[in-house]
């Protein structure tokens, strides 16, 4: 156990490629929790997607003993925070167990648009920030232009930051004694009901569900019977300890401590961020604030291009799902597709990773249909049914329009702030996708517009536009505020006369034209050429909005060559059988995979 005043916990805020992950591992490498060789690989992105992505998934912390000069021993935890919209209330409750957080600002290339979102995040939960200026080994490094910057833009003190060379071990040393030295020690009580909160939680296949915990007041042991207030369930606590970062179990966990947990826990499913984790005996009055379930907002269908991989996929994603409580997944049969599995997801980031982790780790070759959001559709009463209120996750369950008295949408709230220049593309953006702007302020020389919007509007393409058209600059945050009734229809897109029920999708009626037509031309592009027209249209029940047509092929003129080699030929012809298994036949047209989903990035409009 350690005196509270004698803990700091912290996070380490940067833009991408400012050098947070190397700065990270030279304090676990200073304070003795790697030798040299291990150092070489970065060790608090573990994931492979991670990696290559360059963006943390799951939050991980570290626990470091460091020596300070006054010649007392510290205990400072290193909390790794994702960083995107998709996972913002992960993050939250990642912030919310930090008292502060470092701002790594890259000397040569300055204040930068993440750095700006990351800190405003950081400011909201009363973190004490810490800027440490990096690279300046670099020959374009400018420190003290940067100085000014993170004053003038940030608006914090920036008269003591460190200056550091992660890369070649400068200002560590002084980095460490800044956390000391700035961030505040948490505050708690050791002889109050436990009171704890679960940060994070994955699947561990030694230790089952490994809970990462924050305890703000009392006291975690092996052999405790905690309750989970919100999930309302009791565990037995089979162990404790902290990540150095290779594990460690401890004897307990006091108050201001930030570590980890198992109560032989099968699924992460049974663990919810946010839970407040206290004793059976002597519970706490009342859980900790900001609790929120998170539920999967985007759902699409998932199928194997290959029929007889059904099982595989079954397979892969239950496993995955061992590990990811926020994603969600049922069967669902398609005419066209076979049978495959509805998926729920908090976000298009979010699928697009269990996508490449189905498609890569488990080799599995996948079809994934048209992203929907869920809406309440009011059915009037038929000749065989009473009126009731369905749910809709799939556009292929649409009812008979006739049928349908109204449908509601889900709404958000969004908060964007952004540098003044590129507030004009920002409003604009927000209008072309059906926002109601409810405000308008400035805050130190940015602009903060907030606007509700239709959530179908957004979980395409919506984060992936606003970064773009801001140069990276502008930052969105948002949260649901209920379902609207909207003019929504279900537009069909056939191709060679052919329904796509993959690619079926529903729509406000006044941008149904617009979006069809793009459809269509998106389509035209990513189909091939087959050796007879096919024409590509958008409908609306029987009345077509858009129509494209790819031409025919014309005649195949290699096919008359004699003579080569034949195993080149050979290698060709297996390409070219590989190239089609990742095809789906419509009738007589074949569709490639990547259509279904890039056919619905909107792209420029
Ligand atoms: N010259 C120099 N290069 C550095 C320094 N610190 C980090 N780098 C390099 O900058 C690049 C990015 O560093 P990372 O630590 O991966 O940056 P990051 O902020 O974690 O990046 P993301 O994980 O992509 O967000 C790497 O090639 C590092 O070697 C430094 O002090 N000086």
């Amino acid at each position: 156990m350690t005196d509270l005043s004698h803990i700091r916990n912290f996070s380490i805020i940067a833009h991408i490629d400012h050098g947070k992950s190397t700065l990270a591992d030279r304090l676990i490498q200073q304070t003795g929790g790697l030798t040299e060789r291990e150092m070489t690989s970065q060790v608090l992105d573990n994931m492979e997607i991670e990696q290559e992505r360059g963006i943390t998934i799951k939050a991980q912390t570290v626990r470091l003993n460091y020596v300070a000069n006054n010649g007392e021993t510290y205990e400072l935890n290193l909390m790794d925070t994702p960083g995107h919209v998709d996972f913002a209330y992960e993050v939250s409750r990642s912030l919310a167990a930090c008292e502060g957080a470092l701002l790594v600002v890259d000397a040569a290339q300055g204040v930068e648009a993440q750095t700006l979102a990351n800190v405003y995040q950081s400011i909201e939960h009363d973190h004490e920030i810490v800027p440490v200026i990096n690279k300046i080994d670099l020959p374009a490094a400018d420190p003290e232009r940067v100085r000014t910057e993170i004053e003038d833009i940030i608006g914090i003190d920036a008269s003591e930051a460190v200056l550091t060379s992660a890369k070649s071990g400068i200002g560590i040393a002084e980095t460490l004694e800044a956390i000391v030295a700035k961030i505040p020690p948490p505050k708690g009580d050791r002889d109050a009901p436990l009171k704890a909160m679960l940060v994070d939680s994955w699947y561990d296949p030694y230790l089952g569900v490994v809970i990462l915990v924050r305890v703000i007041d009392g006291v975690l042991k092996k052999g405790l019977r905690v309750k989970f207030m919100q999930a309302g369930t009791e565990h037995l606590i089979d162990r404790v300890g902290c990540f150095r970062p290779k594990i460690e179990q401890l004897p307990e966990l006091g108050p201001g401590e930030i570590g980890f947990i198992t109560a032989q826990i099968k699924e992460v499913a049974q663990t919810a961020v946010g839970d407040t984790i206290t004793t059976v005996v002597r519970p706490a009055a009342k859980a900790l604030p900001g609790f929120k379930q998170v539920q999967p907002v985007v759902f699409c269908g998932m199928f194997p291009v290959d029929a007889a991989d059904f099982e595989k996929l079954r397979e892969s994603i239950s496993r995955l799902r061992l590990n990811d409580a926020s994603f969600s997944f049922e069967m669902e049969t398609s005419a066209a597709l076979g049978f495959g599995f509805r998926c729920g997801f908090l976000g298009l980031l979010h699928l697009e990773i269990i996508q490449e982790r189905l498609t890569r780790e488990y080799d599995l070759d996948l079809i994934t249909t048209a992203p929907s959001v869920v809406y309440r559709i009011q059915l009037n009463k038929s000749r065989t049914d009473d009126a009731r209120e369905i749910m809709l996750h799939n556009p292929a369950d649409y009812p008979d329009p006739s049928r349908i008295a109204s449908i509601e949408e889900p709404w958000i709230k969004a908060v964007i702030y952004t540098p003044d220049e590129y507030l004009g593309s920002i409003l604009k953006l927000c209008q072309d996708r059906r926002g109601v702007q409810k405000d308008l302020t400035y805050v130190g020389g940015r602009a903060q517009v907030t606007y509700e919007l239709p959530l179908n509007e957004v979980v395409f393409d919506f984060y992936d536009r606003l970064k773009s058209i801001s140069r990276g600059y502008a930052s969105f945050d948002y949260e649901q505020i209920g379902l609207r009734e909207g003019d929504l229809v279900k537009m069909n897109i056939l191709v060679n006369a052919e329904p796509v029920d993959a690619l079926s999708m529903i729509v406000h009626r006044g941008v149904a034209e617009a979006r069809g037509r793009h459809m269509c031309e998106r389509l035209k592009d990513l189909i091939p050429r087959h050796l007879f027209k096919v024409p590509i249209q958008a409908a609306i029940g029987g009345k077509v909005i858009a129509r494209e047509t790819i031409a025919a092929m014309r005649k195949d003129v290699t096919a008359k060559c004699y003579g080569g080699d034949i195993s080149r030929k050979k290698k060709l012809l297996d390409k070219q059988k590989k190239g089609k298994a990742r095809m789906r036949e419509y009738g007589s047209v074949s569709i490639p995979q990547e259509a279904f989903i890039a056919a619905l990035r909107m792209g420029e409009e």
